[in-house]
């Protein structure tokens, strides 16, 4: 057995039953390249749910954690006891003496560890994604040292610590690959623009949610997705996110995607018009561009589902947006100087935050950094409900606090495209 399959989280009964069914090979390759691997289905979940609206207004209303949410929280299900609640991560620390080193994180800004990354799975996940860009002729040889930078190999194994395969792994590694193409190629850094990028954003929506039309215009479809890299990249990733995903994940990913989009008009509209939109539109925007087709795959890439009928259920889409957004107001915060170096006026956080209170940019910053944790305690509080009701929800949530983890973690420690303001 290679050294990358004694890596991977030993599979519970269920997955190893479900795997039996395959044919056998070790973890770290996929069970047959190009076949698809059964998607695990979850464990009937126990019927904890409330049966009717009326339920849920119960008597049952206990005390339990103010705060963001809480009351949304608590209208829906019953708060377990403090007992049952995992302990809250640790404080953000203050700034070391001398304001924070190069990697280090935002002083203030709560987020607990992540799981390390095994530098073998990362140098492999690294070595199939190269290999994959290349391929694909993704990118011009002048961007190699921007895609080496990028560390992607890094970023999905420290936001998927539970991943079932490194097939998987991959997956999530073409899939960041493409979004992040299209988003330089289409809107930013790389030749993008603001105009015209609704026409180009619908053509590459239909690289993941098909075209159905008639033949000859079907083909006319096929052969314009090989014009660019962008419509290449997510083409071919949405095609091995298939192979790994139920049809109810693909749906919902398709969907996450388009949110993504519609997200990425708003902020081209609003460079447009030279809009600074106020903090709870800024905000809006943000939970729709937004790191969420990322976090909405993490069950599919540790190897089950959660069911549609959960996954839709309004307590888990809200954990689902709390989480997606503290992961990307992280994004907003690591960002802020490389941003501000190239246009003062790009849209973020600290920016919108400013201009609303007409303070500084520090002030605003931190005032961010409060925001940010203020989403970030909700997020676990409220998921800490859901995951003491249902070993499913459980799995989920905790994959999504992974993400969140892995995801500080690689900003942080991304020296290549971020570094801090001196604001400490
Ligand atoms: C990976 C993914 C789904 C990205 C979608 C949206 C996106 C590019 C971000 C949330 C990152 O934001 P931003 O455009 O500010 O990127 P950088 O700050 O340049 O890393
Ligand atoms: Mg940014």
């Amino acid at each position: 057995m290679s050294s990358l399959s004694r890596v991977f989280a030993a599979p519970t009964v269920h997955e190893v039953a479900d795997r039996a069914s395959a044919p056998s090979a070790p973890l770290s390759a996929p069970a047959c390249p190009g076949e698809r691997e059964p998607v695990v289905p979850p464990p009937e979940p126990t019927a904890s749910w409330p049966a009717s609206p009326a339920e849920r207004t119960g008597p049952w209303l206990p005390d339990g954690p103010t705060g963001l949410g809480t009351s949304a929280a608590r209208a829906l299900l019953p708060l377990p006891a403090e007992s049952d609640r995992p302990a809250p991560g640790p404080e953000a620390g203050p700034a070391p003496e001398g304001g924070p080193r190069p990697g280090d994180p935002i002083p203030g800004l709560y987020c607990p560890p992540a799981v390390p990354a095994d530098p073998a799975k990362v140098a492999e996940v690294d070595r199939r994604l190269e290999a994959w860009a290349h391929d694909l002729d993704l990118f011009p040889p002048e961007w190699a040292g921007d895609f080496a930078g990028f560390q992607v190999g890094r970023a999905v194994v420290l936001q998927h610590p539970a991943a079932a395969s490194l097939e998987r792994l991959v997956v999530a590694g073409k899939l960041l690959v493409a979004e992040n193409v299209v988003d330089d190629c289409y809107c930013e850094d790389y030749g993008g623009s603001p105009i015209g990028l609704g026409g180009r954003l619908i053509i590459a929506q239909s690289a993941l949610d098909p075209l159905h039309t008639a033949d000859g215009y079907q083909r006319q479809w096929h052969e314009g997705l090989g014009a660019d890299a962008p419509l290449r990249s997510y083409a071919d990733a949405m095609r091995a996110f298939r192979e790994i995903a139920s049809p109810s994940q693909v749906t919902r990913f398709v969907h996450d995607m388009a949110r993504l989009h519609l997200g990425y008009l708003a902020e081209g509209a609003w460079a447009q018009t030279r809009t600074t939109p106020p903090v709870w539109k800024y905000l809006v925007m943000r939970q729709f561009n937004n790191f969420r087709p990322c976090l909405s795959i993490v069950d599919a890439v540790d190897g089950y589902e959660l069911s549609e009928p959960f996954y839709s259920r309004p307590e888990v889409q809200r954990v689902t947006a709390l989480a997606c957004n503290a992961t990307t107001l992280v994004n907003d915060l690591y960002s802020f100087t490389k941003e501000m170096a190239v246009d003062e006026h790009h849209l973020n956080l600290p920016v919108v935050i400013a201009a609303e209170d007409r303070g500084g940019l520090k002030e605003a910053y931190l005032k961010a950094v409060g925001i940010h944790n203020e989403i970030m305690h909700a997020f676990e509080d409220e998921s800490a409900v859901l995951a003491a009701r249902n070993p499913v929800l459980a799995r989920y949530t905790t994959g999504l606090a992974a993400w969140v983890a892995g995801n500080h973690e690689w900003h942080h420690t991304n020296t290549y495209r971020y570094s801090l303001p001196n604001y400490w």
